[in-house]
Protein backbone atom coordinates (compact mmCIF):
# COMPACT_ATOMS: atom_id res chain seq x y z
CA UNK A 1 0.00 0.00 0.00
CA UNK A 2 2.38 3.20 -0.94
CA UNK A 3 -0.70 5.14 -1.62
CA UNK A 4 -2.35 7.81 0.76
CA UNK A 5 -4.84 5.83 2.22
CA UNK A 6 -7.87 8.18 2.89
CA UNK A 7 -10.00 5.57 4.99
CA UNK A 8 -13.19 7.64 6.94
CA UNK A 9 -14.35 5.16 9.15
CA UNK A 10 -11.73 3.33 11.18
CA UNK A 11 -11.88 -0.70 12.02
CA UNK A 12 -11.96 0.13 15.71
CA UNK A 13 -15.26 1.13 15.25
CA UNK A 14 -15.21 5.07 15.47
CA UNK A 15 -17.25 6.97 13.04
CA UNK A 16 -15.49 9.94 11.51
CA UNK A 17 -18.88 11.53 11.40
CA UNK A 18 -19.53 14.20 14.54
CA UNK A 19 -17.32 17.39 15.98
CA UNK A 20 -13.57 16.29 16.63
CA UNK A 21 -12.30 17.22 19.89
CA UNK A 22 -9.30 18.37 18.08
CA UNK A 23 -8.77 18.78 14.38
CA UNK A 24 -5.50 20.31 12.13
CA UNK A 25 -6.76 20.97 8.42
CA UNK A 26 -3.92 21.43 6.07
CA UNK A 27 -1.48 23.11 8.43
CA UNK A 28 1.78 24.06 7.41
CA UNK A 29 4.80 24.69 9.97
CA UNK A 30 8.28 25.64 9.98
CA UNK A 31 11.32 26.48 12.06
CA UNK A 32 12.91 29.50 10.65
CA UNK A 33 13.34 29.21 6.95
CA UNK A 34 13.04 24.95 7.50
CA UNK A 35 9.55 23.55 6.60
CA UNK A 36 8.39 20.90 8.89
CA UNK A 37 4.97 20.32 8.61
CA UNK A 38 3.60 20.06 4.90
CA UNK A 39 -0.64 20.02 4.43
CA UNK A 40 -1.25 18.46 7.52
CA UNK A 41 -4.31 17.55 8.10
CA UNK A 42 -5.69 15.06 10.97
CA UNK A 43 -8.81 14.12 13.43
CA UNK A 44 -9.16 13.34 16.89
CA UNK A 45 -12.82 12.17 17.61
CA UNK A 46 -14.24 12.53 20.95
CA UNK A 47 -13.56 9.43 23.88
CA UNK A 48 -11.23 7.92 21.14
CA UNK A 49 -7.32 7.19 20.82
CA UNK A 50 -5.89 8.47 18.21
CA UNK A 51 -2.41 7.44 17.25
CA UNK A 52 0.56 9.72 15.29
CA UNK A 53 3.24 7.43 13.98
CA UNK A 54 6.41 7.70 11.56
CA UNK A 55 10.06 7.99 11.66
CA UNK A 56 12.80 10.48 13.75
CA UNK A 57 12.31 14.08 12.74
CA UNK A 58 8.99 13.35 11.03
CA UNK A 59 7.15 16.64 12.66
CA UNK A 60 5.31 14.63 15.30
CA UNK A 61 6.56 16.62 18.21
CA UNK A 62 5.72 20.00 15.67
CA UNK A 63 2.27 18.77 15.41
CA UNK A 64 1.60 18.28 18.60
CA UNK A 65 2.89 21.70 19.41
CA UNK A 66 1.39 23.44 17.20
CA UNK A 67 -2.44 21.51 18.30
CA UNK A 68 -1.52 23.54 21.61
CA UNK A 69 -0.75 26.30 20.55
CA UNK A 70 3.22 26.16 21.46
CA UNK A 71 3.51 26.95 17.74
CA UNK A 72 1.70 28.86 15.41
CA UNK A 73 1.51 27.07 11.93
CA UNK A 74 1.91 29.34 9.06
CA UNK A 75 -0.65 28.16 7.40
CA UNK A 76 -3.93 26.23 7.95
CA UNK A 77 -6.22 25.90 11.23
CA UNK A 78 -6.58 24.44 14.36
CA UNK A 79 -9.85 23.35 15.68
CA UNK A 80 -11.41 22.45 19.14
CA UNK A 81 -14.59 21.28 19.46
CA UNK A 82 -15.32 22.49 16.57
CA UNK A 83 -14.04 25.69 17.34
CA UNK A 84 -11.11 27.70 15.59
CA UNK A 85 -8.12 28.31 17.80
CA UNK A 86 -5.27 28.66 15.61
CA UNK A 87 -4.66 32.17 16.82
CA UNK A 88 -5.13 31.58 20.63
CA UNK A 89 -2.51 31.28 23.26
CA UNK A 90 -1.45 27.73 24.79
CA UNK A 91 -2.97 28.89 28.34
CA UNK A 92 -6.59 29.70 26.62
CA UNK A 93 -6.46 26.06 24.68
CA UNK A 94 -5.72 24.45 28.42
CA UNK A 95 -8.97 26.13 29.84
CA UNK A 96 -10.64 25.06 26.85
CA UNK A 97 -9.83 21.06 27.97
CA UNK A 98 -6.82 20.61 26.09
CA UNK A 99 -3.85 19.07 28.30
CA UNK A 100 -0.17 18.44 26.45
CA UNK A 101 1.75 16.33 28.33
CA UNK A 102 5.23 17.20 26.28
CA UNK A 103 8.27 14.91 25.64
CA UNK A 104 10.53 14.91 28.37
CA UNK A 105 8.52 14.64 31.49
CA UNK A 106 6.65 18.01 32.35
CA UNK A 107 7.57 18.29 35.60
CA UNK A 108 9.13 21.65 37.68
CA UNK A 109 11.86 19.81 39.17
CA UNK A 110 12.57 21.92 41.67
CA UNK A 111 9.09 21.60 42.87
CA UNK A 112 7.84 18.94 45.29
CA UNK A 113 5.01 16.31 43.93
CA UNK A 114 2.82 17.97 46.37
CA UNK A 115 3.54 21.18 44.53
CA UNK A 116 3.24 20.08 40.91
CA UNK A 117 0.18 18.36 41.52
CA UNK A 118 -1.55 21.74 42.81
CA UNK A 119 -0.15 23.04 39.91
CA UNK A 120 -1.71 20.92 37.72
CA UNK A 121 -4.49 21.52 39.52
CA UNK A 122 -4.26 25.43 39.06
CA UNK A 123 -5.17 24.95 42.71
CA UNK A 124 -8.94 24.26 42.79
CA UNK A 125 -9.63 21.13 44.31
CA UNK A 126 -5.96 21.26 45.39
CA UNK A 127 -6.58 18.42 47.95
CA UNK A 128 -9.11 15.90 45.54
CA UNK A 129 -6.19 16.45 43.13
CA UNK A 130 -3.67 14.88 45.41
CA UNK A 131 -6.18 12.45 46.18
CA UNK A 132 -7.04 11.18 42.59
CA UNK A 133 -2.86 11.29 41.41
CA UNK A 134 -2.17 9.34 44.28
CA UNK A 135 -4.73 6.77 43.47
CA UNK A 136 -3.83 6.15 40.07
CA UNK A 137 -0.17 6.45 40.76
CA UNK A 138 0.39 5.20 44.76
CA UNK A 139 3.95 5.96 43.91
CA UNK A 140 3.33 9.64 44.27
CA UNK A 141 1.91 9.59 47.36
CA UNK A 142 5.27 8.33 49.32
CA UNK A 143 7.08 11.15 47.36
CA UNK A 144 4.77 14.19 48.32
CA UNK A 145 7.19 15.84 49.99
CA UNK A 146 9.69 14.82 47.51
CA UNK A 147 11.94 17.45 44.57
CA UNK A 148 10.27 16.29 41.18
CA UNK A 149 13.83 16.56 39.83
CA UNK A 150 15.53 14.13 42.40
CA UNK A 151 12.50 11.21 41.44
CA UNK A 152 13.84 8.53 38.97
CA UNK A 153 12.68 9.30 35.27
CA UNK A 154 9.63 6.75 35.75
CA UNK A 155 8.37 9.04 38.49
CA UNK A 156 8.86 12.34 36.87
CA UNK A 157 7.16 10.24 34.30
CA UNK A 158 3.94 9.47 35.92
CA UNK A 159 4.15 13.29 37.44
CA UNK A 160 3.43 14.48 34.59
CA UNK A 161 1.01 12.07 33.14
CA UNK A 162 -0.97 12.87 36.29
CA UNK A 163 -1.60 16.23 34.91
CA UNK A 164 -3.83 14.57 32.16
CA UNK A 165 -5.94 13.47 35.20
CA UNK A 166 -5.84 16.01 37.68
CA UNK A 167 -6.69 18.82 35.34
CA UNK A 168 -9.58 16.66 34.09
CA UNK A 169 -9.35 17.77 30.29
CA UNK A 170 -11.56 16.10 27.90
CA UNK A 171 -9.05 15.73 25.31
CA UNK A 172 -4.96 15.02 26.03
CA UNK A 173 -1.62 15.23 23.55
CA UNK A 174 0.77 12.55 25.05
CA UNK A 175 4.16 13.04 23.63
CA UNK A 176 6.71 10.06 23.96
CA UNK A 177 5.12 8.97 27.20
CA UNK A 178 7.68 5.92 27.48
CA UNK A 179 10.96 7.53 27.09
CA UNK A 180 13.64 6.09 28.34
CA UNK A 181 11.57 3.97 30.66
CA UNK A 182 12.03 0.82 32.55
CA UNK A 183 9.84 -1.76 30.42
CA UNK A 184 7.75 -2.67 33.77
CA UNK A 185 7.10 1.44 34.02
CA UNK A 186 6.47 1.40 30.23
CA UNK A 187 3.01 -0.90 30.96
CA UNK A 188 2.23 1.46 33.95
CA UNK A 189 2.13 3.78 31.43
CA UNK A 190 -0.41 2.26 28.50
CA UNK A 191 -2.51 0.87 31.84
CA UNK A 192 -2.53 4.85 32.73
CA UNK A 193 -4.01 5.57 28.70
CA UNK A 194 -6.22 2.55 29.04
CA UNK A 195 -7.58 4.04 32.21
CA UNK A 196 -7.69 7.71 30.62
CA UNK A 197 -9.55 6.12 27.57
CA UNK A 198 -11.85 4.66 29.64
CA UNK A 199 -12.67 7.62 31.22
CA UNK A 200 -14.00 9.10 27.86
CA UNK A 201 -10.66 11.03 27.04
CA UNK A 202 -9.62 11.80 23.22
CA UNK A 203 -6.31 11.06 23.14
CA UNK A 204 -3.42 11.78 20.78
CA UNK A 205 -0.56 9.81 21.44
CA UNK A 206 3.15 9.70 19.93
CA UNK A 207 5.31 7.00 20.95
CA UNK A 208 8.00 5.43 19.99
CA UNK A 209 6.62 1.79 20.29
CA UNK A 210 4.62 1.72 17.25
CA UNK A 211 2.72 -1.75 17.55
CA UNK A 212 1.99 -1.01 21.22
CA UNK A 213 0.67 2.82 20.80
CA UNK A 214 -1.57 1.48 17.26
CA UNK A 215 -2.78 -1.61 19.55
CA UNK A 216 -4.63 0.87 22.16
CA UNK A 217 -5.75 3.29 19.06
CA UNK A 218 -8.87 3.41 16.99
CA UNK A 219 -7.29 5.66 14.33
CA UNK A 220 -3.64 5.97 13.18
CA UNK A 221 -2.22 8.75 11.00
CA UNK A 222 1.93 7.74 9.90
CA UNK A 223 3.83 10.98 9.21
CA UNK A 224 6.51 11.05 6.91
CA UNK A 225 8.72 14.25 6.08
CA UNK A 226 6.18 16.08 7.24
CA UNK A 227 3.47 14.71 5.14
CA UNK A 228 0.50 12.21 6.42
CA UNK A 229 1.45 9.15 4.58
CA UNK A 230 -1.34 6.99 6.23
CA UNK A 231 -4.91 7.94 7.49
CA UNK A 232 -6.82 5.08 8.27
CA UNK A 233 -7.92 2.31 11.22
CA UNK A 234 -4.41 1.50 13.82
CA UNK A 235 -6.21 -2.42 13.20
CA UNK A 236 -5.23 -2.01 9.20
CA UNK A 237 -2.15 -0.90 10.26
CA UNK A 238 -1.28 -3.69 12.16
CA UNK A 239 -2.18 -5.88 10.01
CA UNK A 240 0.94 -7.75 7.85
CA UNK A 241 3.67 -5.97 7.08
CA UNK A 242 1.80 -2.71 6.18
CA UNK A 243 3.41 -1.09 8.73
CA UNK A 244 6.99 -2.00 7.50
CA UNK A 245 6.02 -0.41 4.38
CA UNK A 246 5.60 2.65 6.17
CA UNK A 247 8.02 2.90 8.89
CA UNK A 248 10.26 -0.02 7.95
CA UNK A 249 12.15 -1.25 10.58
CA UNK A 250 11.13 1.96 12.88
CA UNK A 251 8.11 -0.48 13.80
CA UNK A 252 8.72 -1.50 17.68
N1 LIG B 1 13.15 24.30 17.70
C1 LIG B 1 13.52 23.82 16.50
N2 LIG B 1 14.26 24.56 15.64
C2 LIG B 1 14.61 24.09 14.43
N3 LIG B 1 14.26 22.87 13.95
C3 LIG B 1 13.53 22.09 14.75
C4 LIG B 1 13.11 22.52 16.07
N4 LIG B 1 12.39 21.52 16.62
C5 LIG B 1 12.35 20.52 15.71
N5 LIG B 1 13.03 20.86 14.59
C6 LIG B 1 13.20 20.04 13.37
O1 LIG B 1 11.90 19.79 12.86
C7 LIG B 1 11.82 18.46 12.36
C8 LIG B 1 10.64 17.76 13.03
O2 LIG B 1 10.92 17.64 14.42
P1 LIG B 1 9.90 16.95 15.42
O3 LIG B 1 10.51 17.02 16.79
O4 LIG B 1 8.56 17.52 15.23
O5 LIG B 1 9.90 15.45 14.86
P2 LIG B 1 9.44 14.10 15.55
O6 LIG B 1 8.70 13.34 14.50
O7 LIG B 1 8.73 14.37 16.83
O8 LIG B 1 10.83 13.39 15.82
P3 LIG B 1 11.33 12.38 16.98
O9 LIG B 1 10.59 11.09 16.76
O10 LIG B 1 12.78 12.24 16.67
O11 LIG B 1 11.04 13.03 18.30
C9 LIG B 1 13.17 17.82 12.64
O12 LIG B 1 13.92 17.85 11.46
C10 LIG B 1 13.78 18.70 13.71
O13 LIG B 1 15.19 18.71 13.61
Amino acid sequence: MTERQTTTEAAGGVALTGTPALELRNVNASYGTTSVLRDVSLRVEPGSVTALIGPNGAGKTTSLRVASGLIRPSSGEVLIDGDEVTRTSAARRSRAGLCHVPEGRGVYRNLTVRENLLMQSNAFNAQESIEIATGVFPRLGERLNQKAGTMSGGEQQMLALSAAYVANPRLVLVDEPSLGLAPIIVDLVFDFLRTLREKGVALLLVDQYALRTLSIADHAYVLRRGEIAYDGSAETLLQGNVLDQYIGDGAA
